[in-house]
């Protein structure tokens, strides 16, 4: 099996070649902390070993429920935010049919999401569409006490034991701590089936446990395979020398980018399939990197269609960004542009090639064109679109974002930051507990 290739020909003329070597000389330092736990946030590097030790009675348990799903509800909301929804949602889209809902053989259930929000028109039309609908519910959250998630669950929960009475317990499945959080003891009253997400790893590294596991495999799709990606990615960055070792090369000259005034990370993608992979980086990338004022910001862009939009900006505009571009190498359908006898639009030139020619043209373009307008590119070569590939795609970006926190001296593991919304939410709402922030944010806001 073919690995994802990382090419760095137009990264490194950005770059001073002293910058990078200081960085790859800690490279292998910073890999042994990640493989030994020597280094910040090792209570959370549970995700390391995951793909070689998740057992297989684990796996096998997880089919037998995604079985139980697919052959008796039509529709599965996700519920979850952040880490517990992304990596799932990310992996369905890039492998589900583009228009899966128009697709006469779908025989596994639609996933929707809820708990990702929390809006009232979007709570509201999902209510709509589930009435009268067999559906099911997996419910996810590790600290089992997110506000979004857990308001979700309580109006879907409703709608399920209106509709399906007694019988409401054996269509939720929840996925939480194995003994914290309101969820682990909702859970435990109402006799759901559950999963435990490991103490060890956290929400943006979950995605194989089964916090990603078990709804990608309700979706229809090879859980094995994913994992078996994963594992060979583990594999080979084990390998400690530099010029082997495409996470250290990845994290090393992201970071000689940062020091050079590369503020900004745009993950590109030429294949629609691949927007949701982006969200879900965003965060990993986010979360572990952007704190104590420093960290290269993640965005993301789809081409070509952005090309016509943000195509500018990247061009032409403030030259703090790099672009890392997922290429995907083989498409798995195929579709030529017809020749026709007038040529009105003057497409006759193209006349019996493939899509994917113009579309790797477009890509090969852009790259020069922007390389030219000072903007640095990653290219990530991924074989083909499958969960095998996949799966060691998600494990190189985990492990050389553990290595790139490390690079940049900050804590990959933890989010500090994302607890200051939340403090002044709940005290607006007025949480028990919260009184006396209630008090000086209502000051706050009357002044
Ligand atoms: O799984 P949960 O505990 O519900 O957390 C869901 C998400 O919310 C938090 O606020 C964190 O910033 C994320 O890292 C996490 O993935």
């Amino acid at each position: 099996m073919k690995k994802i290739k990382l090419d760095l020909k137009n990264v490194s003329p950005f770059v001073d070649e002293a910058t990078v070597e200081k960085y790859a000389e800690k490279a292998s330092d910073f890999r042994n902390d990640l493989l030994n736990g020597t280094g910040e946030g090792s209570d959370f590097l549970g995700w390391v070993e995951l793909p070689s030790n998740t057992p297989e009675e684990l796996v096998a348990e997880i089919e037998d429920v995604a079985t139980h799903f697919r052959n008796t509800v039509d529709v599965l909301v996700v519920v979850g935010i952040g880490g517990s929804y992304l990596g799932a949602k990310a992996v369905i889209d890039a492998l589900s049919h583009s228009f899966d809902m128009m697709t006469q053989e779908n025989e596994n259930p639609i996933i929707l999401y809820a708990g990702q929000n929390i809006n009232e028109d979007y709570l509201s039309e999902l209510k709509e569409v589930l009435r009268g609908v067999t559906f099911g519910i997996c419910v996810i959250s590790k600290s089992g006490t997110t506000t979004e998630p857990a308001i979700a669950f309580r109006v879907l929960k409703a709608l399920l034991e209106e509709q399906e009475g007694e019988d409401a317990s054996n269509y939720i499945v929840a996925i939480t701590d194995k003994e914290k959080g309101a969820l682990r003891t909702l859970a435990d009253q109402k006799g759901y089936k559950t999963f435990v997400i490991p103490d060890n790893v956290g929400g943006r590294y979950s995605v194989l446990t089964p916090v990603g596991l078990l709804p990608i495999a309700c979706a229809g799709f090879d859980i094995k395979a994913l994992i078996a990606g994963a594992k060979e990615m583990q594999k080979h960055l084990l390998l400690t020398s530099f010029e082997s070792n495409i996470a250290m090369q990845y994290a090393a000259f992201r970071n000689a980018l940062y020091d050079e005034g590369k503020k900004l990370e745009i993950l590109v993608n030429y294949h629609p399939k691949l927007a949701n992979i982006s969200e879900w980086w965003k965060q990993l990338y986010g979360e572990s990197e952007g704190k104590d004022g420093k960290g290269i910001f993640p965005a993301s862009v789809n081409f070509t269609t952005d090309l016509h939009s943000m195509g500018q900006y990247i061009q032409d505009g403030e030259r703090t960004l790099f672009e890392t571009v997922l290429s995907v190498a083989l498409p798995n359908q195929e579709i030529a542009i017809p020749e026709t006898e007038e040529d009105l639009d003057n497409l006759n030139y193209l006349a019996g090639k493939r899509l994917d020619d113009v579309n790797k043209s477009a890509e090969v373009a852009t790259t020069l064109a922007h390389v030219d307008g000072g903007v640095p590119n990653f290219r990530i070569i991924i074989p083909r679109l499958d969960a095998y590939y996949l799966g060691q795609l998600i494990y190189f970006f985990e492990f050389a974002c553990g290595l790139s926190g490390y690079m940049l001296g900050v804590n990959p593991f933890d989010q500090p930051g994302v607890e200051a919304y939340k403090k002044n939410m709940f005290a607006l709402l007025g949480k028990p507990g919260f009184e006396d922030e209630t008090e000086e944010i209502n000051k706050r806001i009357e002044e």
